[in-house]
């Protein structure tokens, strides 16, 4: 079991470094997205979560847990998209 756990450890230190990647490019979003209406963007919300029910089977993913995973980490991705959005705006009109 330490051995097990030892793994579980290290992939979540790595996906933590994946997701933060991510979540760099969720920041960039912000910036490109003229409008606020934009942020949600349901078509690609949509695409990506196929793009990953197709690639997970490749490895041996469950989509019992793939597809929870997504969508929960889109919403909080959005979620965070609209405070950088609004922080961005706040210091536009600041300056
Ligand atoms: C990053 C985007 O913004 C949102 C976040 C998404 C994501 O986390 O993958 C997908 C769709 C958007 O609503 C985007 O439009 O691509």
């Amino acid at each position: 079991m330490t051995d097990v756990r030892y793994e579980i450890d290290r992939l979540d230190r790595l996906l933590v470094e994946i997701i933060a990647e991510r979540t760099t490019y969720i920041k960039a979003a912000s910036r490109i997205k003229p409008d606020r209406d934009m942020v949600v963007d349901h078509p690609r919300i949509e695409d990506v979560v196929s793009k990953v029910l197709a690639h997970a089977p490749q490895h041996n993913l469950p989509k019992e847990i793939a597809e929870p995973v997504w969508r929960l980490l889109i919403e909080r991705s959005i979620a965070y998209e609209f405070e950088a959005y609004d922080a961005l705006k706040a210091s536009d009109i600041d300056s």
